[in-house]
């Protein structure tokens, strides 16, 4: 059996991934071996496998014994051990959920459902080095995989509407604790119906932009509106999350540079842990919905179509509905009034799952099958 590192398994990311591994028994075919960086020592978790004591993450040596490691620990440990782990000589299969290393040629960002052909091709030639895609690309390759499998795209325009969860649990914490502040703020005049709307309406405003309003980790407040910027700023007008989109879907697809431009906003609003986008595509030429509709559906198991219409969009396509659930919901799909050639799509999905863990425990299960 294959010694399977384990890092940031205790976080939410690598919650997440815990659950699954234990939905699909994915422990009962490794020797898992359980790291941390700051309880060394103590009892190791039992996800239906006795697995000793905590060990050290920042321990070479212990780290260089694994066949297979995966970290969910974030951006700085992969930075801080992956350099000098591959410089002891370790030659062992490396997957990771953080950033830092997705660009680099000598990795491949995995999401086997689209690019299965470019996993087993890079195996092949001896990768050792798998890394998750950033949350809002891998959604979008879920949900329109179909329309990049037939090579359908000219270029893509994506709109997100992204989850607190992107930021972390403290921010999903902040997010809910300014909910509250906001109730607090008007719960006398939302008590009595004969209230006047534009008073609550101007308390309501009034809290949001006070000092005490919960903000220290989304900088500025969320409930009750939104960011738009996501990540670093590049300097040339673009956030970094908007610069994945296309850097991260070619180096998904294989192709070179931005052979497929995708742009578009990203904007944080006030959802837990659910992505959605909405997209403008510009097809290569026009095809009708019903082969459009064909592609997208037959494309994977968890893409859903949803029918363009009002009762079944806003009982299907919402992050109430998808929220923990491995579904990639599309629809409002139509023909827009610029042409044949240009569609609009809007999708949801769970980032902490397609967007996060799953293409982890997925890639997991390649090797092991390997
Ligand atoms: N959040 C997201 O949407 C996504 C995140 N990622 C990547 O995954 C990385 C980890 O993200 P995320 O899971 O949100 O990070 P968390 O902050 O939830 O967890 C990271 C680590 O914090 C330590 N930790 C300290 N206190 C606690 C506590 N009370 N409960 C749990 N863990 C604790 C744990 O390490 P230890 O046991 O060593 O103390 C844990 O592994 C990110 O940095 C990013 O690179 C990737 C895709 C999406
Ligand atoms: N940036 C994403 C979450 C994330 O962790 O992305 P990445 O894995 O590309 O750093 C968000 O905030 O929604």
């Amino acid at each position: 059996m294959q010694k399977v590192g384990l890092v940031g398994w205790r976080g939410m990311v690598g919650s997440v991934l815990m659950n699954r591994m234990v939905e699909e028994n994915d422990f009962g075919l490794i020797e898992p071996v359980f790291f941390t960086t700051s309880q060394a020592g103590q009892a190791a978790p039992n996800f239906g496998k006795n697995a000793g004591v905590l060990l050290d993450a920042n321990n070479i040596d212990e780290l260089k014994k694994m066949d297979i490691i995966i970290t969910c620990q974030g951006g700085d440990y992969t930075k801080a051990v992956y350099p000098s782990l591959r410089q002891s000589g370790w030659n062992g299969y490396w997957i990771d959920a953080a950033s830092s290393l997705r660009m680099d040629d000598s990795a491949i960002i995995v999401l086997d459902p689209v690019n299965k052909n470019v996993i087993t091709d890079g195996l092949a030639k001896g990768v050792k080095t798998f890394v998750g895609g950033n949350c809002t690309v891998s959604l979008m390759m879920m949900g329109l995989g179909g329309l990049f499998a037939n090579n359908a795209i000219d270029w893509i325009t994506s709109m997100t509407y992204q989850a607190a969860s992107g930021g972390g649990a403290k921010h999903m914490r902040e997010l809910i604790a300014g909910m509250g502040v906001l109730n607090d703020s008007v719960s006398a005049e939302l008590a009595d119906p004969a209230s006047a709307i534009l008073e609550i309406d101007r308390k309501i405003t009034s809290t949001l932009n006070s000092d005490g309003f919960p903000k220290d980790n989304f900088v500025v407040p969320l409930a009750g509106s939104l960011i738009p910027w996501i990540d670093s700023d590049l300097g040339n007008g673009q956030s970094r999350e908007e610069w994945k989109g296309g850097a991260e879907t070619n180096k998904i697809l294989g192709l070179d540079g931005n052979a497929i431009p995708v742009e578009g906003l990203c904007v944080r609003i006030g959802t837990m842990r659910c992505h959605s986008q909405a997209f403008t595509i510009k097809l290569k030429q026009d095809i009708p919905m019903d082969e459009i509709n064909d592609m997208i559906s037959g494309h994977n198991d968890w893409v859903q179509l949803v029918a363009n219409e009002k009762e079944a969009t806003i009982s299907q396509l919402t992050p109430a509905k998808v929220t923990g659930t491995l579904n990639v919901p599309v629809g409002r799909m139509r023909k827009l009034a610029m042409g044949g050639e240009y569609l609009s799509a809007f999708s949801v999905g769970d980032q902490l799952l397609w967007g996060a863990a799953e293409p982890l425990r997925r890639m997991l299960r390649i090797l092991l099958e390997d």
